[in-house]
């Protein structure tokens, strides 16, 4: 199998430290550069608890492409950054994986425009993890019968954008099987607000966050005296790297952007 070559952002998050031992135990990837704001001009295994690889590592994404050669941009960093990695691999026509979330609908459409203009292959994955893309596409199934449904995502206490990416990606698949409803009383008043959630199209979405927990969605769908519920749990964040590494291969082979792991395993 090729060698592909792979470019880490952000490799001593929670992410990024899985990320890394997938791609020491992985054969066929190989990682030739690393970005990290604070670690400029370093090795990665200069940095405390990483592993002892000589990849060096960079402070910024341009930095890195200056110097190294690469096949793809594997970003897992924060909202604000992977949107300006994601801007700069475009760029420089170099393929990206991205699993850092906080995009919107609208800036998702403006990249899939330019990823399709420049026929550069781009990943954007709320959840890499398979239980957590079978809970999605089973949602939107069961979108078909039940016309009402609530979103609870539960996360750790270090998460930076809520709703989710899940959540969202989640939105996004029942709507496009449902026409937009006003759910609940027609009255309804929230006497603290925010009680009722976000609402989409009338889909209510509650974000918990709370320390001990990792990464966890419900979708509850209600109907005549019956209740639905789908529920996925990611434990550790060993769960995402399967995801992570059929991505990566991916990658190699499209020229466009696909916004959603149901979108590759089929
Ligand atoms: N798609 C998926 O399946 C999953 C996605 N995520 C997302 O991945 C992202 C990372 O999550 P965690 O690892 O939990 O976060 P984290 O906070 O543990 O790690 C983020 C890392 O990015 C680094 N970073 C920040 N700015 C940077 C910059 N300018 N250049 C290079 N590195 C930079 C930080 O130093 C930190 O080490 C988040 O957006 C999260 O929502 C998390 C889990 C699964
Ligand atoms: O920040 C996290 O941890 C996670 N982020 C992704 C999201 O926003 O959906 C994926 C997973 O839920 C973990």
């Amino acid at each position: 199998m090729q060698t592909i070559r792979v470019i880490l952002a952000g490799p001593r998050g929670r992410m990024g430290r899985e990320a890394v031992l997938l791609m020491e135990r992985t054969p066929h990837f190989e990682l030739v550069g690393a970005v990290d704001y604070k670690h400029h001009g370093t090795k990665l295994c200069d940095i405390e608890g990483m592993p002892a690889l000589a990849v060096p590592v960079y402070g910024t994404l341009e930095a890195c492409l200056q110097e190294i050669n690469a096949d793809v941009l594997l970003d897992l960093t924060n909202p604000e950054t992977g949107k300006l990695h994601i801007h700069t691999a475009l760029k420089y026509n170099l393929r990206s994986v991205i699993g850092t979330t906080g995009f919107t609908e609208e800036e998702i459409t403006h990249l899939t425009a330019t990823a399709e203009e420049k026929k550069v292959g781009t990943i954007i994955a709320p959840n890499f993890a398979v239980g957590a893309v079978l809970m999605m596409k089973f949602a939107q199934v069961a979108a078909k019968y039940f016309g009402d449904v609530e979103i609870i995502e539960l996360h750790h206490d270090q998460k930076l954008d809520a709703p989710s990416g899940t959540a969202l990606k989640t939105v996004d698949l029942i709507r496009s099987v449902r026409e937009p409803k006003r759910q609940g009383h027609p009255n309804e008043v929230e006497q603290l607000p925010g009680a009722r959630g976000a609402k989409v199209d009338g889909i209510h979405v509650h974000s918990v966050r709370l320390p001990g927990l990792i990464a966890h969605q419900e979708v509850l769908f209600g109907g005549d005296g019956q209740m639905l519920t789908i529920r996925h749990d990611s434990f550790n964040r060993a769960s995402f790297m399967s995801g992570v590494k059929v991505a990566i291969e991916t990658v190699m082979g499209i020229e466009t952007l696909i916004y959603g792991l149901e979108n590759i395993i089929d």
